[in-house]
């Protein structure tokens, strides 16, 4: 592996005596990691059913490594949003950060959602999550993994946090900036970021980072924690990004994170540093422990948040009449929802979080569940509605085996011959594997017609 002379001086002269170990493991063959989504089963449910060869990530309670030949993602369970596949280090931003159920917690670059479906599945559908990334393509891909992930709390944005940081000022119990990064934490897994780094190197990041951060600060409450991660080693990405921060706002101070022996701490290299409690910061060396590597830091804006009686903007709900179709779908299924919040945008319905702000002036990709489409009187319930619910919630169902070969046709958009499930009746049924909702079909006579959202299929 070419890796360019300026960062392996730098590597140096960071590392000192354990420079070779970190070049050498470069030689170690690569992590694969999947997180258990605790938002649909229980760690210990999973590790029933699950076909792989797991092994625990130590430091992360629902985290395991896999092996290659395991190939989680052509799975049915993974499109059932039983887990999530992420690199092991990355786990721990969301890992860190202590969420209670109700808060209002913003993950302001969030894309693809590796850290988003964690703080909503911490969230466990209360309270609100606005998840949020710069780039529109990239909101795309997010939107899909907090739907499958079964996230009904949530509103997807697609903003520079500079245009909003004055709308949503001291706003959010918790915030979570896994920055971009020049990502040298990721040259051992994806060559293409070595090529990356020699065109957008540190300098250009940390620019991006201290508005970032800063803008933040500005939106987090007194007493709120904000948690600040990268997959960089720069310390000009990393330790310096929180020193401009505790330099220019006297509010934040760092805060111990839960130690594991793998850790390193951040560098402390002055008294300054020291006086800031840099070394509360966490590094994590691929040399160190079985992660590609990350850095973490975990801040508390001064005051008092009381999780008991925490104060939130609560919007007083939409003015839309909600179409008798949509209420007698929703009403027929045990399904918990106040008609207050559901707001109907031309054909299409959405369930809001009551803590989320107008729409007015904010780009949206995704406000609320999409419940479904009104269709000349009919009404469709949605793909993301299905991965919300239970398979038990729904009185029509077909919970097909694993390893019934229904299901991949199912996922690959077939229509389906399910004469066997005498007890379903005909209309809309909801289609599970092994007890896990996957989505929709219409079922006539025996034969169930395939509603599984076409872009999501099995390829
Ligand atoms: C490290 S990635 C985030 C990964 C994500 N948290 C996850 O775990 O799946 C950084 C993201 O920041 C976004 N980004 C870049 N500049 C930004 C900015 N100024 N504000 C918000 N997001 C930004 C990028 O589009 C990118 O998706």
């Amino acid at each position: 592996m070419n890796l360019p002379e300026k960062y392996l001086a730098s590597m140096k002269e960071m590392l000192g005596d354990d420079f070779e170990s970190y070049l050498n493991s470069f030689d170690d063959t690569r992590l694969y990691g999947l997180r258990v989504n605790n938002l649909k089963i229980s760690t210990e449910d999973f590790l029933k059913i699950s076909p792989f060869k797991l092994k625990p990530i130590p430091w992360i309670e629902n985290g395991f490594y896999y092996e290659e030949d395991d190939k989680p993602a052509k799975h049915p369970y993974y499109f059932a949003g039983l887990y999530y596949i992420q690199e092991p280090s990355a786990m721990t931003p969301a890992n860190v950060l202590p969420i209670n159920k109700g808060d209002v917690v913003f993950d302001m670059c969030a894309a693809p959602g590796g850290k988003s479906t964690e703080l909503a599945a911490k969230l466990d559908n209360t309270g609100l999550l606005i998840t949020n990334d710069i780039s529109n393509s990239r909101t795309k891909a997010l939107l899909k993994n907090v739907e499958v992930n079964g996230d009904n709390k949530i509103c997807v944005l697609n903003e520079d946090p500079k245009q909003i940081k004055d709308r949503f000022s001291e706003f959010f119990d918790k915030i979570l900036i896994d920055a971009p990064c020049s990502g040298e934490g990721m040259f051992r897994k994806d060559n293409k970021l070595i090529k990356a780094w020699e065109k957008t190197g540190p300098e250009v990041y940390a620019e991006i980072q201290r508005s970032v951060i800063m803008s933040g600060a500005e939106m987090l409450k007194p007493g709120g924690m904000m948690l600040y991660s990268t997959c960089t080693f720069s310390k000009l990405e990393d330790e310096e990004t929180i020193k401009y921060l505790l330099t220019n706002r006297d509010d934040f101070e760092l805060v111990d994170i839960k130690p594991y022996e793998g850790f390193s701490h951040g560098f402390e290299e002055s008294d300054s540093d020291k006086e800031m409690n840099i070394s509360k910061t966490v590094r994590i060396f691929p040399h160190k422990m079985e992660g590609e590597g990350h850095f973490v830091a975990l801040l508390k804006k001064k005051g008092e948040l009381d999780p008991d009686n925490n104060i939130h903007f609560v919007n007083p709900g939409f003015n839309n009449k909600v179409p008798k179709e949509v209420t007698d779908f929703l009403d027929s299924f045990n399904f918990d929802y106040d008609s207050k919040y559901i707001n109907i945008r031309g054909t299409y319905c959405y369930l809001v979080s009551k803590y989320m702000q107008e729409e007015k002036g904010l780009r949206i990709i995704r406000n609320g569940l999409l419940l479904g489409e009104i269709k000349k009187n009919r009404f469709e319930p949605s793909q993301a509605l299905a991965m919300a619910l239970k398979l038990k919630d729904y009185p029509n169902v077909i919970d097909l085996d694993v390893n019934d070969e229904r299901v991949v046709k199912y996922l690959k958009g077939e229509t389906l011959d399910c004469d066997d499930f005498t007890d379903v009746k005909n209309g809309w049924v909801l289609i599970g594997v092994s007890g896990y909702p996957l989505g929709w079909g219409k079922f006539n006579n025996g034969q169930v017609k395939n509603k599984y959202l076409a872009g999501w299929r099995w390829m």
